[in-house]
């Protein structure tokens, strides 16, 4: 579906995307995860065909963005970062005039926004004007507009920034019943659990390069441990205490407000700190994340 070689994206001076190999197949959800500022959307825009490549090659469903643009935005879903919604619409008429806006004809566009009112669960909703949606809906209503061509490949731009935990949990859902339904995915996010949760493969990007590729599950296995102990201490005393209990993990985190212990076995480290006499405020065993594993590659953690 997408394949790039050596892609790369400038501004000027500045490369934001600095030579990239990837690969997106046919059915799959693929997901660029990533802290703000690491090229995700640089790559997204270059996909979406609406922003040149400024080297390297790229091909979308076969075809060449620098000459087979409008082919390839005709086959495409794109649900962009920030709300694009017709403030001044209803709901249904934000489906029926985008979808008169690719050309379909008037039955096809108002039988398929009906259908896509009833994917995205805001059917009752048809007639509000789209001011008066909540956060979660306006975001459904988002991804049903992107549909309204059939699209092979649907493009998602941090699909979830600035909506609730419940009202993501609704709109993975619906993702979800996307990619069972055959339309392949590509997802941008700093969410390790949105990424998690939705991706079959995934890069990692950290400053214009992939640091890491593979599923959920490959890159906890060849990038961290089964588990992590978390030790919380009291403010300031964590890099001293971190030299008490280096051997009792494969490596240990300095965070400014815990400690991580990487170990197979999470309660062991707990009960040999204890051992230690070490008194921690506070002790979580947990499994490896995705956040571990960007910890590990970047030394940095997503969420700064
Ligand atoms: N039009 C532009 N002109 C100049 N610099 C840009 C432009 N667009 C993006 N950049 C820069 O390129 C880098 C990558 O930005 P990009 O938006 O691709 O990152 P991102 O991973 O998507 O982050 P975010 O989550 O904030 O969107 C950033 O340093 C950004 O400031």
């Amino acid at each position: 579906m997408i394949s790039a070689r050596g892609l790369r994206k400038s501004f000027g001076d500045f490369e934001a995307v600095k030579g990239i190999d990837v690969e997106v197949r046919r059915g799959e959800a693929f997901g660029f995860l990533g802290p703000n500022g690491a090229g995700k959307s640089s790559t997204m825009r270059m996909i979406a065909s609406v922003s040149p490549v400024s080297g390297g090659e790229l091909r979308i469903l076969g075809m060449d963005p620098a000459t087979d643009g409008p082919a390839i935005r005709g086959r495409l879903g794109v649900c962009p970062q920030e709300d694009t919604l017709d403030k001044e619409l209803s709901v249904f008429d934000n489906l029926y005039i985008y979808g008169r806006y690719f050309g379909i004809d008037r039955a096809t566009c108002r039988e398929r926004a009906r259908e896509l009112l009833e994917f995205a669960q805001i059917t009752d909703k048809a007639k509000a004007k789209v001011e008066s949606l909540s956060g979660g809906m306006k975001r459904r209503l988002t991804i049903a507009r992107s549909l309204i061509n059939n699209p092979d490949l649907l493009l998602l731009d941090e699909p979830t920034t600035g909506l609730d935990p419940q009202a993501r949990h609704v709109l993975w859902d619906q993702l979800f019943r996307l990619k069972q339904a055959g339309v392949t995915l590509v997802i941008t996010t700093h969410y390790m659990d949105e990424a998690e949760q939705l991706c079959d493969r995934l890069v990692v990007m950290d400053k214009g390069l992939i640091a890491a590729e593979g599923s959920p599950r490959e890159l906890i296995d060849a990038h961290s441990t089964r588990e992590v102990a978390e030790l919380r201490f009291g403010v300031g005393e964590h890099e001293a205490i971190a030299g008490k209990v280096e051997d009792l993990g494969e490596r240990v985190e300095v965070l400014p407000d815990r400690l991580l212990v990487y170990s197979d076995h999470g309660e062991d480290v707990v009960t040999a700190v204890l051992d230690r006499g070490l008194q921690p405020l506070a002790t979580l065993v947990r499994r490896s994340t995705l956040e571990d594993v960007f910890l590990r590659l970047t030394g940095r953690r997503l969420a700064d």
